[in-house]
This record gives C-alpha cells, structure tokens and sequence, in this order.
C-alpha cells in the first residue's frame, strides 16, 4: 500500500499546500471590518480557527463546556505517580499528517517516536511473535480457504481491495469522489464478503482481516471510510509514528499564552440562536448554574454531531433538513483505554512491547522509555462497549488477567495502580470519533461542513481525516477561513 494518504480536501483551501501556508503566515487580512466571533467548544478545532481568527484582526471567545482545554486530546495524570501519564485521547502523530507538524512545530515541543510496531498476536488461543507469524502465518490458525493459505492479514486485504485501489490511487480528485460514492454503500465486511470487483474473501479470512488489521470493533461502518482512516495509516508500517514526550496535552495547552484571555470554562453551551443582527450563543455555567448569553456576527461550532444534539438550535429551520440528518445520524465509534502502571519496565526483559489479540484487551501499546503506565488496553466499537459493562475495578482485574497471560505473573507483582476511561461516557463527545455508516459519505457529503447562515462547523467530523487530530486542524482552517472571507 502507498505511503501517502489520498486525499481529499473538503472547501475551496487545498490540503495540505494552502492551510499550510494560513497556519504558517496567517490567514488573508480582509479589508472589512473585524467581526465577533463565538466559538464553541475548546478542542484543536476550537483553538485553531480561534487562533487564525483573532491574528487575523478579529474578536474571539471560546465557550468549553470542560474545565480544560484538548477536549479529544486529554493526557491522564491522576491516579498515576509524579511525571507518569497516559494519552486516553489522541496518543500518535503520523508523519504524513502535515497540518499537525506544522502546530507541532510552531510550538517546538519536543516530541519522541511512537512504538507503533506489533510484536505479538495472541489469537485464537496462540501466542505467535510477529517475525513467527510473517514467516508462517498459518501459525494463528484462521481456516481458510486452500488458496488463502500461507497468506498473512495484509495480502489477503490486498487480495481484496487492491482492484478498488489501483482505480482510486491514481483517479482525479473528481474520479475519487465518485469511486467514493460508488463504495460507499459497502460495509467493511460487505465489501469482503460480496466484493464487488475483486476477489470475495473466505468467512475465516474475512475474520483474519478484521481482527488483525483492527476492524473488528465495528465491521459494519464504511468500508472506504475504514480503508482510508485506519488500514492504510494506523496498520501501515511505512508510516512513523510520533507523541509529544510529556504528553499530548502539551499541543492544545501550547494555544493557552494567546488564548486564555478569550475562554470561559465550564459554560456548557445549550441553544444558538440565529438572529437578525448575528447570533447569540446561551450557556449554562457550570459554576453559578446560571445562564449567560455570548452574542457574536458569527459561531463557529467544533461540538462533535453526537452531543450536538443536546444544542438547539432556534429558529429550527434556520438549518436546512440535511444538516439536521447529518447531526442526529452520524456514526460515532466507541472507545475505551485502560492505564496500568508498573514499578518496573518488565515487558522489555521479553522483548515484548505491543501486543495484538482477540481476548478483551485487543491492542496492548507498553510506553516509551522512562514511563511506567502501559496502554493494557484500547478497543474500539464493539470489543469497547464490552468493557462499558464493567465498573472501573472490574476493568483493570480484567485488563491485568488479560496481560497475565502474555506477560505471566509478574503483572500481579509489579503492578501499582490503573485507571480506564470510556469515551462513550464523556458527555462533551459521546463516543471517540466518526466513522461513517454505509452511504453516510453520500448522504450527508458537503452537508457535514457547510456553513448555514451564520453558523460555521468545524471538528474532526467534518473534515477528511475522521479520528485524527490533522482532521480537527483541517476542518478549523477551513472554517476560518470561511468566516475570515464573509
Ligand atoms: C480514544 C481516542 C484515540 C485517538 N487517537 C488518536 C491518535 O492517536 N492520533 C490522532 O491524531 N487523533 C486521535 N484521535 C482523534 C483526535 O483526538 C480527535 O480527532 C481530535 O482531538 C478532535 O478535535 P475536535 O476539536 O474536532 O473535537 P474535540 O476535541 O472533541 O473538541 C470539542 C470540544 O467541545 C467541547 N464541548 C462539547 N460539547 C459542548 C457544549 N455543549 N458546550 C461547550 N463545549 C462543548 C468539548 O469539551 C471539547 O473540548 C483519538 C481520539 C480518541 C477519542
Ligand atoms: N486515530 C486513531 C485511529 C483511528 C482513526 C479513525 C478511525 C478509527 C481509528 C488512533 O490512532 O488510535
């Protein structure tokens, strides 16, 4: 599979050569006068079009409905001891995601290489090292078909999809659109089971896939949507994978010195309503439990559609039908991560740092030197909703027998404290990101970020790189700059 990821920029900037030059020289001062702007929700969508909007000579006030700021980007610290933490939001930065760079860089933080490597499978009841597996992949015993056999995950997938990419790689953005729509319809198991163009894969094969290359949380969601989000980034291994050593925390709070002044915390946002002279954006504060009222020429709203829902807005249909589709239907995947701290760095005496599996864990990420707290546990869709049925105590028992049997007894030994956090139960974003349903990419199309009347979306749904941080500062620049231009 190619290295770059294809892509297709939603507006009229074009990615990454435009919104590289706004995040680097700012956005184009207008000769009109400096408009108010409200924005909604403190995110990296919410800082950044703050940001390109007040360097551009306009009046801004961000409304976070938290008590911090990063909102999907959020560095737990507490209960772990001093300088030890995990990332339960946003915790790798491919290299190819050159809007994120350019803030990494902007902001000089230091950054260190993510171990995105696997090292070992632990499926179907066998424990295979990777470099085993490659060798033989029958090792992890999925039946298959004869001439599937000896075939690991990525050929097989390849088997599959490659005739879909071979018209799609090199197609005009307009021919990529339309192969889009075309397979939009497909699940990512339809695709494999029914494939319409290429070679239909075996039930044990289909299952070898899903589980390996990490769709088995939610193999209803869109086929093209997954193939692009997450098979040919997370699972590419051309790719190389960074954090920010201290935490990635550090990226959001890298916009506090410009603007802090211009956040007020703790108003969660409950109607917006669209008026004659502008809008006027009514909070709830969380403090007083009194309301208070944001006026402003514009809103720019980076809340995710899930918990949007919860946000009026009046009058009614001052948002077109599809809009409101788009926000009361859109797929949101859920996800849980489990943080266990050690007292030593014991995986490393096996030469064992991440481990993929089908028992509850599923993928298993040990940290980068000098940190103790391991990633025991991170699902996605289905395999997460598992792990909402237990209370915390119960996670991390159930996520250290499920280490105890890769790594032995000395998990029990060495274990000091753990905590688990479940995205579908944040209520600023009620699940961890979008990922379309089939024929949602053809539904909701431009409708997911268009502007209507003075309302601006932004945030990761609604940009081209659903469940990535590049997605929120894609989506943030354009809507910026659609506000900057009115
Ligand atoms: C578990 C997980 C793992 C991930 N892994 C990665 C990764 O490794 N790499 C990567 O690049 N990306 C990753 N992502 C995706 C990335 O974190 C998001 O795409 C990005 O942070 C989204 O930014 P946003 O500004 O669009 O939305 P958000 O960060 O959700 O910001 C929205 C803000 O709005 C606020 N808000 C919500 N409702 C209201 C309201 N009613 N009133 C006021 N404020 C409100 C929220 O508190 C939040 O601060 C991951 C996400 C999750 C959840
Ligand atoms: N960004 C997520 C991967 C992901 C993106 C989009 C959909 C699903 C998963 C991570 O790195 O963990």
């Amino acid at each position: 599979m190619s290295h770059r990821v294809d892509i297709h920029s939603y507006g009229d900037l074009s990615y990454p050569k435009d919104m590289l030059s706004i995040i680097q020289d700012g956005l184009p001062v207008l000769n009109g006068p400096p408009k108010k702007v409200v924005i909604i929700g403190a995110g990296m969508a919410g800082l950044v079009s703050a940001s390109l909007l007040k360097q551009a000579g306009h009046t801004v006030e961000i409304i976070e409905g938290n008590d911090r700021v990063g909102g999907r980007i959020y560095t737990l610290r507490k209960p772990f001891s001093e300088g030890q933490y995990l990332d339960v939001g946003a915790m790798r930065f491919p290299d190819i995601h050159e809007l994120t760079f350019s803030y990494l860089r902007k902001f000089d933080l230091p950054l260190n290489e993510f171990n995105n490597e696997n090292d070992l499978y632990y499926v179907n009841g066998v424990q295979s090292t990777t470099t085993t597996y490659n060798q033989n992949p029958n090792v992890l015993k999925f039946p298959l078909a004869p001439e599937e056999q000896g075939k690991t995950a990525k050929e097989l997938l390849s088997l599959a999809v490659q005739p879909y990419l071979d018209l799609y790689e090199d197609a005009s953005p307009t021919e990529q659109e339309r192969l889009r729509r075309k397979f939009d319809r497909y699940s990512f198991e339809g695709f494999l089971r029914y494939n319409p163009i290429g070679v239909s894969l075996s039930e044990g094969a289909i299952r070898k896939v899903k589980v390996l290359l990490g769709i088995e949380g939610f193999p209803e969601l869109s086929f093209v949507d997954i193939l692009l989000d997450i098979v040919r980034t997370v699972f590419n291994p051309d790719l190389k994978f960074y954090e920010i050593t201290g935490g990635n925390d550090l990226l959001p709070k890298a916009f506090l010195p410009d603007l802090s002044p211009h956040i007020l915390y703790k108003r969660k946002v409950q109607q917006i309503f669209q008026e004659k002279d502008g809008v006027r954006v009514v909070a709830i504060n969380r403090n007083t439990y009194e309301y208070e009222n944001f006026k402003g020429d514009y809103v720019i709203v980076t809340v995710p559609y899930s918990v949007m829902q919860f946000i009026d807005i009046i009058p009614y249909d001052s948002i077109s039908f599809e809009k409101w589709k788009a926000i009361k239907e859109l797929s949101y995947v859920s996800s849980v991560k489990i943080g266990l701290e050690f007292k030593s760095r014991f995986w490393e005496e096996l030469k064992i740092a991440n481990v993929l599996t089908d028992i509850p864990l599923r993928y298993t990420y040990s940290p980068s030197p000098g940190r103790q707290v391991m990633l025991g546990s991170y699902s996605w869709g289905a395999n997460a909703n598992l792990w909402n049925s237990l209370p915390e105590r119960e996670r991390i028992n159930e996520a250290l027998y499920g280490l105890s049997k890769v790594f032995g007894k000395r998990v029990y030994e060495d274990f000091t404290k753990g905590a688990s956090y479940s995205w579908s139960q944040n209520e600023f974003s009620a699940g961890c990101f979008t990922l379309f349903a089939p024929n949602q990419a053809t539904d909701f199309a431009d409708r997911l970020y268009t502007p209507e009347g003075d309302i601006h979306f932004a945030g990761e749904h609604t940009s081209t790189f659903h469940g990535w941080v590049e997605g929120a500062i894609e989506s943030a620049v354009r809507a910026a700059n659609e506000v900057n231009e009115r």
